[in-house]
């Protein structure tokens, strides 16, 4: 009962994903158990999950309702072939309406932070505080246990909020176990894939890279590739993946996009070079700010962006490699997240709230096979690859810095003269942020130039006429959810007082204390 291919080691867990918000979230949380695990469509037959020889199966939750024409279903073969089930929300409910339960619209609606109470540990709630809070979305309940399960939790509104069969190998919540917010529920998913479907622990940051090294070395074979350096840690711990597979046929690409910090570029120049046998760096501003020339709109600006990177890459592709003969695949290797993807509505069924420039800002025309190795996960299991890989800790923990740059933080047209006023007061903000010994704590903190928006001050006794920046500092675990970030008085105060002495255009200072959501953590 093992996975196929580079995990052939390791138990496997497949996550059915029915259109969940937090399906990823899901797949994090059993490889945090040490287990596995990957995403499936809920369209997949049966059988094929089974031929794919499971440890378990979890089930996630859905927008659809389980009792609705055309909802989403799953062949209730799966809670009979032996096989440990695990339903969370969505699942939970089809799992009892599949086996004889029933599910209703309960008429309570459950959003958010919910108290309940443990009724019956079982298994599954063992050593559970007998109150505590869980995250809930739902508005459909199950009304009725299928028979045979015993109800281990309920709520003020929702008498089955939890049932094990353990017998069979069935369990369920009602509640989301994956959020952070729920207490306790990464020790409930560990029950189920420990204690009831008997999971081996064994799997670990390290397999995530063997199997990507193995998986890279089968996509690109013998040929080359570029990798898009930014200086982030997300490019470098790609980089340094792609590295490991193919060695010196990769190439590192730094452009500099005329939108990088005060110093970016020199700092990443010297650093790279100790760790990555070759860097290119590219001075590429005179192209993308032409290209920016008149624009205001925050996703016409992320699209030029995306596309100017990309022609930037092919570029150097030719310069580096040469004319490739025969049209030999290029392939580009970029650090993508989860969480970029999610965003620019690559999830199953999910909105479009921003396109990052290297998912949804990519041109039509793309050339490139893209590698993108972290494209699954988030930045705080990227981090502890990156530690795993051994590079620096500078590196690893470097503070997010978006790929357009100060581009999306100019709110209004980019031009040289704002990036240099920007450049001079992000600087200043970071200087002191690093001064008070806070850079850890804060995930990252985006100095934002109101540039279409002036303000009157009085300085040196004159009128001023200048325009106002916002300060954003936040903190966040992967940058899905993120709390504006309550930073000392003295030290809003020093940067203030520094940013309105020492850059002559901005005369006012404010402070983002906006969460996330609503707000996002970029102005654009
Ligand atoms: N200036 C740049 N030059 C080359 N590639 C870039 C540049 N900026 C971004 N990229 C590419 O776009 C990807 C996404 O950027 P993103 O900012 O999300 O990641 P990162 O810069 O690697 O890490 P971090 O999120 O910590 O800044 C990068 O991983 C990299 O492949
Ligand atoms: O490489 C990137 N290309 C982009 O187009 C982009 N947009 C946002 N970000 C970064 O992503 C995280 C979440 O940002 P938002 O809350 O603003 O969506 C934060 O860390 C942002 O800095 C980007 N990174
Ligand atoms: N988050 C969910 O899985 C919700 C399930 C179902 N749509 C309900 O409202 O009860
Ligand atoms: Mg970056």
């Amino acid at each position: 009962m093992t996975a196929e291919g580079p995990h052939a080691d390791h138990d496997l867990v497949l996550v059915v994903d029915f259109g969940a918000q937090y399906a990823q979230l899901i797949a994090r949380r059993v490889r945090e158990a040490r287990v596995y695990s990957e995403i499936v469509p809920h369209t997949m037959p049966v059988e094929e999950m089974l031929a794919r020889n499971p440890k378990a199966i979890v089930l996630s939750g859905g927008p659809s309702s389980v009792y609705e024409e055309g909802a989403p279903s799953i062949d209730t073969g799966l809670f009979t072939a032996g096989t440990p089930v695990f339903g969370m929300c969505y699942g939970f409910q089809l799992m009892a309406q599949g086996l004889g339960g029933e599910v209703a619209h309960s008429g309570v609606r459950e959003y958010g932070r919910t108290p309940v109470s443990v009724t019956a540990p079982g298994t599954l709630l063992a050593d559970i505080p007998e109150t505590h809070n869980v995250w809930m979305s739902h508005g459909d309940s199950v009304a009725r246990a299928p028979e045979g399960f015993d109800v281990l939790a309920s709520t003020s509104g929702t008498p089955v909020a939890a049932f094990e069969d353990v017998g069979r190998g069935l369990a369920g919540v009602q509640w989301h176990p994956e959020v952070l917010h729920t207490e306790h529920g990464q020790e409930v998913l560990e029950h189920f894939l420990h204690d009831i479907a008997g999971c081996r622990q064994t799997w670990t940051m390290l397999n995530i890279v063997e199997e990507q090294v193995e998986a890279i070395r089968e996509q690109i074979g013998d040929g080359r590739a570029i990798c898009a350096l930014s200086g982030g840690v997300d490019s470098a711990v790609a980089a340094a993946i792609v590295q490991r597979a193919i060695g010196d046929r990769l190439t590192c690409v730094y452009v500099d996009h005329g939108m990088m910090r005060l110093g970016e570029t020199e700092q990443v120049r010297s650093d790279f070079e100790a760790v990555f046998d070759t860097l290119d760096v590219v001075d590429a501003a005179d192209q993308f700010l032409g290209a920016l020339e008149g624009v205001h709109d925050p996703e016409e600006k992320r699209k030029i962006i995306g596309r100017e990177f990309i022609r930037t890459f092919e570029a150097a592709e030719a310069r580096v490699f040469g004319d490739v003969e025969g049209g030999a695949t290029a392939y580009l290797v970029q650090g993508t997240l989860y969480p970029d993807v999610v965003e620019s509505g690559g999830g199953a069924g999910t909105s479009n709230i921003k396109s990052h420039h290297n998912v949804g800002g990519l041109p039509d025309d793309l050339q490139f096979e893209l590698v993108e190795p972290l494209r699954t996960l988030f930045k705080d299991e990227v981090r502890l690859v990156g530690e795993q890989l051994g590079l620096p800790s500078t590196m690893v923990w470097r503070q997010p810095f978006p790929g357009p740059g100060l581009g999306i933080r100019i709110i209004g047209e980019v031009t040289r003269e704002r990036l240099d006023v920007l450049r001079q007061a992000d600087a200043i903000a970071r200087e002191e942020l690093t001064r008070a010994g806070l850079d850890r704590d804060i995930w990252q903190m985006p100095v934002v130039l109101l540039a279409d928006v002036r303000s009157v001050g009085v300085q040196g006794d004159g009128r001023t006429y200048g325009h106002p920046v916002v300060i954003r500092p936040v903190t966040s675990e992967d940058a899905m959810t993120a709390d504006w970030a309550r930073l000392p008085y003295d030290v809003l105060e020093r940067i203030s007082t520094r940013i309105t002495n020492e850059v002559a255009e901005v005369n006012r200072v404010t402070l983002d204390v906006t969460s996330k959501p609503p707000g996002t953590i970029e102005w654009e």
